[in-house]
C-alpha cells in the first residue's frame, strides 16, 4: 500500500504559486486574500493560521477579518465590503457560521470573480455547467491528488461518501467532469459498503472519525480520506480507520498530511488566478 503525500503536492503547488505571485508583483498587484471569521471555532483558528502561514510564504497579502458575534446581516454587509474592494482579490467565509445563518445565504454575498472557496451558489451552479469556476477548495485537492498521482478516472467506478455543499457534491460534479462514473452515498444509503466495494476510488467525506472501516474498500482501490476530526488527545483521525484499510487499499491519503495541505494551496492558487483575472 502506498501513502500519498499530501505535503509534497501542496509544495508543489506552492511552488508554482510564489512564482506566479511574485510576477503579479512585479507587474504592480499585490494578489490579496480575505478571509472572514464569524465564529470561534478551534478547527477554524487553525485553518485560518494555517492560511495565514501558507500566504506568508508564497508573498500573498492575508487580511483576517474576525467578527464578534455577528447577525447573518454583519457577515453579508463585510462580504459586499470586500467583494466592491479592488485591493481584495479572493475571498474565503470560514464556516461554522452563526446559529441560524447558512453559507449558501451569505455565500451569494462573494462575488463570484473573488469566490475562491466556491461558496456562492452561482459558482456551485456553474461547477454543475462544466463552466469555468472556483471549486471550494478541500474539492479541489480531492482532484488534484488524483490527477497528481495519476489515477486513472475515465470510466472508473468512483464512490463518494457524504453530501455535503462543500466537499461530496462539488467533488462528485468535478469527478463526472473527468468521466468517472459516480456513487454519491449518504446517510441514508443501503447497505453501504456493498456500494464502496465496487469503487476502484472512494472518497470520504462525512466527518466521522473512523467511519470507512475494512469492509468497506475494494482491495487495491485509491482511498482518499478527506476527514479531520479531532481526537481528545489532541490530534487528529480521518474519516477512515487507516490501520484496519491499510492491507486492502492500495493507496490512501493520510491524515494529517493527505487533503488538508493540498486544501490550502489550492486556496492560495486560486486567489493568484483571481488575481491574474
Ligand atoms: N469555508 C470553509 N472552507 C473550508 O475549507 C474550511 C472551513 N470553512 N472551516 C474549517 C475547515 C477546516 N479545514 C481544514 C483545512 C486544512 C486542514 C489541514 O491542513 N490539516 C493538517 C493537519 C493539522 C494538524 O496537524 O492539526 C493536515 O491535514 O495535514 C485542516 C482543516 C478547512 N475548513
Amino acid at each position: 500500500m502506498t501513502l500519498i503525500d499530501g505535503r509534497a503536492i501542496a509544495a508543489a503547488i506552492t511552488a508554482e504559486v510564489t512564482e506566479t505571485a511574485a510576477k503579479l508583483r512585479e507587474s504592480g498587484t499585490v494578489p490579496t486574500l480575505a478571509v472572514l471569521v464569524p465564529t470561534d471555532d478551534d478547527a477554524t483558528a487553525w485553518y485560518v493560521r494555517s492560511i495565514e502561514r501558507a500566504a506568508k510564504k508564497v508573498d500573498i497579502d492575508c487580511r483576517v477579518v474576525k467578527l464578534e458575534n455577528p447577525t447573518g446581516e454583519d457577515v453579508t454587509r463585510e462580504l459586499d465590503k470586500l467583494s466592491a474592494d479592488p485591493s481584495v482579490h479572493g475571498i474565503i467565509c470560514q464556516t461554522p457560521l452563526p446559529e441560524g445563518v447558512t453559507l449558501d445565504h451569505v455565500g451569494a454575498h462573494i462575488d463570484p470573480a473573488k469566490d475562491v472557496d466556491g461558496a456562492n451558489p452561482v459558482s456551485l451552479g456553474r461547477l454543475a455547467a462544466g463552466l469555468p469556476t472556483y471549486a471550494p477548495a478541500t474539492a479541489a485537492a480531492v482532484l488534484e491528488i488524483l490527477k497528481r498521482e495519476q489515477v486513472a478516472l475515465s470510466g472508473a467506478q468512483v464512490a463518494v461518501v457524504g453530501r455535503s455543499t462543500v466537499v461530496g457534491k462539488p467533488a462528485a460534479l468535478l469527478l463526472l467532469g473527468e468521466n468517472a462514473t459516480v456513487t454519491v452515498c449518504h446517510s441514508r444509503t443501503k447497505d453501504l459498503a456493498a456500494v464502496t466495494k465496487t469503487a476502484d476510488v472512494l472518497v470520504v467525506a462525512v466527518g466521522r472519525a473512523h467511519f470507512v472501516g475494512a469492509d468497506h474498500v475494494k482491495p487495491g482501490a485509491v482511498v482518499i480520506d478527506v476527514g479531520t476530526n479531532p481526537t481528545p488527545e489532541g490530534g487528529l483521525v480521518g474519516d477512515v480507520d487507516q490501520a484496519a484499510v491499510e492491507e486492502i487499499a492500495g493507496s490512501i491519503t493520510p491524515v494529517p498530511g493527505g487533503v488538508g495541505p493540498v486544501t490550502t494551496s489550492l486556496l492560495l492558487r486560486h486567489t493568484v488566478t483571481a488575481a491574474q483575472a
